[in-house]
């Protein structure tokens, strides 16, 4: 059996979108892709959580010190304005367990981490009190006010208590995550399967990087750019080359693409131009949608399912406009966060900042713009974007230079220097 498409959720035909819709079109339509499996936890980091990780014990597991110094009982603190001497009697390096009881107006030696003696509940550090030899004894002299009762304990559980959730579901595993985790003894995880993503470039005009530059052609920088935002993601990249606009080699690299990924990543030939011989061929795998967008750059888009082998889940097409920028650019409208929502993650938003632009901005509404700035602290201490000079849809060296986008909504006029606009940081703030 054959899977099937549905009734179409999104716009067909030649639609003219807001990026919000479009956004919305994509996150209605798609499906997650199912399978689980597991992972050591060191080569866990980037992939998506399948199941939520318990709590198995509680951490810290016993109560501790959280400085080097003398644990003693709060009872024995000093009166207001008074001092207090308290003899030491053991000392505790972390890993010991004390299994001894601690007189009143005594204390003992405490390092960071070492489980706390029963009974004492509180910790100076050991530069805010005297410690002296007298009589082969060491006594600490401890004044009022340098300590409040129970300063300086970790509570057992404070951290994460048995049987409590750690990390739920969906999460996208960070370095902390993968320390928390590790905390608890857990050693494996069950995560999403990663995506596969199958990309091409097309164009006549493509070479291959090594290959000699005919007149008239120029390098396909897409598939390259493209590989790295796919990597960053995790997912899987199938990697299909550069495919010639000729309908038979289409034909042929989108049907082993839908073979053998989830997600099928084109970029070049959406436009009127290019895209004729692309709609009747993909009208016969699937019921993927030409979009205009009403943005810039990157107004020609196309989305949608495309049918898949026997019994096997849709896959997807998202295919991005061919001019360098605006291919960039539309991946992280579109695909970013959609591949994100395919692959099981909870939603991961670019993060998105307001801040003071240095430059003056020329804009009609009607359309979202997308320019390439660089947000940086200015000399007051706050944040300011400038942007990176010419904006064409085929200047990379200006997105190159950026670390974020400047996105002027779809009512949004001119903006005057000195304005605020919103950014989306793609990269960092370096
Ligand atoms: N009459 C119209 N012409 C165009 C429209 C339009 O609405 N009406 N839209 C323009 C916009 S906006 C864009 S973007 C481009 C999109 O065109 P395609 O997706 O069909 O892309 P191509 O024509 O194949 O290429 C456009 C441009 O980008 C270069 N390119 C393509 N692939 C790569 C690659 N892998 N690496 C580097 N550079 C690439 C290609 O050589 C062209 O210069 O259409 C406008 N035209
Ligand atoms: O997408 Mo096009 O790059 O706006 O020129
Ligand atoms: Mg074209």
């Amino acid at each position: 059996m054959t899977a099937a498409l549905g009734p179409s959720p999104l716009i067909t035909g030649d639609a003219h979108l807001s990026v919000d819709q479009a956004r919305a079109a994509i996150a209605a339509a798609l499906v997650p892709v199912t399978g689980d499996e597991t992972v050591a936890l060191h080569q866990a980091l980037g992939r998506v959580l399948a199941e939520p990780v318990i709590s198995p014990i509680n951490v810290p597991a016993h109560d501790n010190s959280a400085m080097d110094g003398y644990a003693f009982a709060s009872t024995d603190l000093p009166p207001v304005g008074g001092e207090v001497k308290l003899q030491v009697v053991a000392t505790l390096h972390a890993g010991a367990v004390p299994d001894f009881q601690v007189p009143s107006g005594t204390c003992v030696r405490i390092m960071t981490g070492a489980v706390m003696p029963a009974g004492l509940d509180t910790v100076v550090p050991q530069e805010l009190c005297r410690a002296e030899n007298r009589d082969g004894h060491v006594v600490v002299t401890l004044s009022a006010g340098v300590v409040q009762p129970g300063e300086n304990r970790r509570h057992a559980g404070e951290d994460l208590a048995r049987g409590k959730p750690a990390v739920p579901a969906g999460r996208l595993l960070r370095p902390a995550e993968l320390g928390l985790i590790a905390s608890l003894g857990i050693g494996t995880v069950t995560v999403r399967r990663r995506l596969r993503v199958a990309l091409f470039s097309t164009g006549n005009e493509l070479r291959d990087l090594g290959q000699p530059l005919d007149p008239g052609c120029i390098y396909d920088s897409n598939r390259h750019t493209l590989t790295g935002a796919l990597s960053r993601l995790g997912v899987e990249v199938l990697d299909l080359g550069l495919v010639r606009d000729d309908p038979d080699a289409l034909a042929a690299t989108l049907e082993r693409a839908i073979a053998e990924a989830d997600v099928v990543l084109t970029s070049g030939g959406v436009s009127v131009g290019d895209a004729d011989h692309t709609r009747a061929l993909l009208a016969r795998l699937g019921r993927v949608d030409f979009w205009k967008v009403a943005m810039r750059p990157g107004r020609p888009f196309a989305f949608g399912p495309l049918t898949a082998p026997d019994g096997q889940p849709l896959r997807w097409l998202f295919a991005l406009p061919g001019n360098p920028v605006a291919s960039l650019v539309t991946f992280y409208a579109f695909v970013r966060e959609a591949l994100l929502q395919l692959g099981g993650a909870d939603a991961q938003p670019l993060p998105t900042l307001r801040v003071r632009c240095e430059t003056a901005i020329r804009k009609r509404p009607g359309r979202t713009e997308f320019q390439r700035g660089i947000v940086a602290r200015a000399a007051d201490g706050g944040w300011s974007v400038r942007l990176t000079g010419a904006q064409g849809a085929g200047i990379l060296r200006s997105m190159s230079e950026a670390n974020a986008l400047v996105v002027l909504g779809h009512e949004q006029a001119s903006v005057a220097a000195g304005e605020t606009v919103e950014v989306w940081l793609f990269d960092g703030l370096v």
